[in-house]
């Protein structure tokens, strides 16, 4: 326990560096425990109500929109305006809050707004978490600087992107930060943090306290964030609305929750975001009992098949309705270098995926890549020439349950359980190192990513239909072939004593944990977080 913490039952249990002093000030430390105690049993609740939905999923009752909230589907509402530096968002670039380096690129990057992150790209070892909150203070006092090793000097623009942060979701805690014996909600501890740092010089600046908020499974998951912060406005003497927050509508049971969502969140609503990685990984989790479902190779997972467009084509029609944004999702393309050709198929990768949603009526969208930022802009630039397209009502759309749920058809290949396996090891051993955001095979791979990976090897070794398309059925000894041989490649590129030196031993240990578990394990960051520091 450190000395300098003087809070009755609060404990920071990992080192306080000098530069993390400004951070855990006994003030701001008391603010996230008053979070705490005030809403750590609410989570805890909603957390075991997921649990007991599975349930009932797995005895066979769908997922459906829900009858006892149709009043609110059906009721004139609208969302509360949101403030100018959020009208227009054509272009979001989005990376690991923990990385100073990528903070100043990306807050330089000429996106509109740049998604700060402590999820899914950022892995969260205690100089992550915290280190992230030191770049974003930093960073909105204009203090922020860096020099790479070789050299190089970074620091920010005179025109920066709008900052949004991205807490943890509701499933994972801080386990350096315990207050009356338990650790806090991660999502709490990084929200907290940045709004008593930063809310009043952000509104100072002319900004505000903006998230996004992932990996939402209900409504009162979304009443919840609203509830704090409600409290943490009146805690700080902010006026009421300003926080604006983005839902990401990333798993298929917010996807029937839409409305509902935003209304909860109709004060503090900045709109809602399809975030399809976790919305494909959520999919398959949550049916993966189901004797029909059964998911192709991740990559025959298109956002052009049935079910992905139903739910991207909901969620505009949906936050158009309320007056507020509905943004897109990301590519998983980055710029290739040292291979023109191939570079040129990624980037019109890229523009072909932005320009399916500029024109399905998104406000904006994600990019992954500074590279990415200037042919996201000119797609919707070109076809959405005012701020956003909230006007595109989608009055056509018509999307039912069965559309939601429709499975997607395709093949299982060995290269499908191949790339997954390959995937679940490379990212686990990177995440395990601190970093929550990799390219592997010119793709962006991050938590959300590698979830579809294992959880599509997990579900072929167990459900009936999960047969290679050459008809030899997937079991965990082919699962573990496959392993062993990936591994071995991985051994013969890097050799030896880089390979001794790597977490891979662990991350191979942690990817069979995933898979040989017949109690499917919700979340691989949650082993994960027990292997970090
Ligand atoms: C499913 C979801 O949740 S999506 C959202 C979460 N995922 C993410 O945010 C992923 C964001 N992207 C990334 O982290 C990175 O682009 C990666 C890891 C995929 C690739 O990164 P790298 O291997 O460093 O790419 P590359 O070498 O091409 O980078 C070139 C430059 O762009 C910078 N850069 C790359 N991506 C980003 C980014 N997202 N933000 C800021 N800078 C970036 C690099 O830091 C590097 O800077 P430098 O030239 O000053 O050294
Ligand atoms: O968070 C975004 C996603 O696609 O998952
Ligand atoms: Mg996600």
């Amino acid at each position: 326990m450190d000395t300098r913490i003087n809070l009755k039952g609060v404990e920071v249990t990992a080192p306080i560096y000098p530069e993390f002093e400004e951070i855990l000030t006994n003030e701001a430390l008391d603010f996230i425990a008053g979070l705490a105690r005030k809403f750590s049993a609410s989570r805890d609740a909603l957390l075991q109500k997921r649990v007991e939905r599975q349930k009932a999923i797995d005895s066979g009752k769908l997922p459906d929109f829900l009858p006892e909230t149709a009043s609110i589907r059906q009721a004139d509402w609208k969302i509360a305006p949101v403030p100018e530096d959020l009208q227009d968002r054509r272009v979001e670039i989005t990376g690991p809050a923990g990385n100073r380096k990528m903070v100043i690129n990306a807050l330089n990057s000429g996106a509109c707004v740049f998604m700060a992150d402590f999820e899914d790209a950022n892995s969260p070892t205690w100089e992550n978490t915290v280190g992230g909150q030191v770049n974003l203070k930093k960073a909105i006092r204009r203090e922020i600087d860096f020099t790479s090793p070789e050299g190089k000097k970074y620091a920010l623009n005179e025109k920066i992107a709008t900052l949004v942060v991205r807490p943890r979701g509701w499933h994972l805690d801080e386990k350096h930060f315990r207050v009356d014996g338990k650790p806090v909600p991660g999502g709490l501890f990084d929200f907290g943090l940045y709004f008593f740092h930063n809310a009043r010089t952000l509104l100072e600046n002319g900004s505000g306290p903006y998230f996004y908020l992932p990996k939402l499974e209900s409504h009162l998951e979304a009443r919840l964030w609203n509830d704090v912060f409600v409290y943490a406005q009146d805690a700080l003497g902010i006026p009421q609305g300003t926080i604006k927050a983005t839902v990401l509508i990333e798993t298929i049971l917010a996807a029937f929750e839409m409305e509902e969502i935003l209304y909860e969140l109709r004060n503090h609503s900045a709109g809602l975001n399809c975030g399809r990685w976790d919305y494909i990984f959520s999919y398959l989790k949550v049916l993966r009992n189901q004797p029909d479902v059964i998911l192709p190779d991740r990559q025959q997972v298109t956002m052009t098949v049935p079910m992905m467009r139903a739910y991207t084509l909901l969620t505009i029609k949906t936050c158009h309705k309320r007056g507020v944004h509905a943004i897109g999702g990301m590519a998983a393309q980055i710029p290739i270098k040292n291979d023109p050709e191939a570079n040129r198929e990624a980037l019109s990768k890229v523009k072909e995926d932005k320009e399916r949603e500029v024109l399905d009526g998104h406000d904006g969208t994600w990019v992954a890549h500074p590279g990415l930022v200037p042919v996201a802009k000119a797609v919707f630039d070109e076809k959405m020439p005012t701020p956003n397209q909230l006007d595109r009502l989608r009055d056509d759309v018509e999307v039912t349950a069965e559309d939601l749920l429709r499975v997607p058809e395709g093949t299982i290949t060995e290269a499908g359980l191949r790339t997954n396996i390959r995937v679940g090891l490379q990212y686990i051993e990177e995440w395990l190192r601190g970093n929550g955001a990799v390219a592997i095979d010119n793709l962006m791979e991050d938590a959300a990513t590698a979830e579809i990976s294992r959880a599509q090897v997990w579900q072929w070794i167990r459900h009936p239909k999960g047969i290679l398309e050459d008809g030899r059925k997937i079991t965990f000894s082919l699962f573990e072939q496959v392993l062993e041989e990936e591994l071995s490649k991985i051994k013969g590129r890097l050799g030896e004593s880089r390979f001794a030196d790597s977490k891979y031993a662990e991350a191979r240990e942690l990817l069979i944990d995933l898979i040989k578990s017949d109690r499917f394990i919700d979340f691989l960051t949650l082993p994960g977080y027990d292997r970090i520091v």
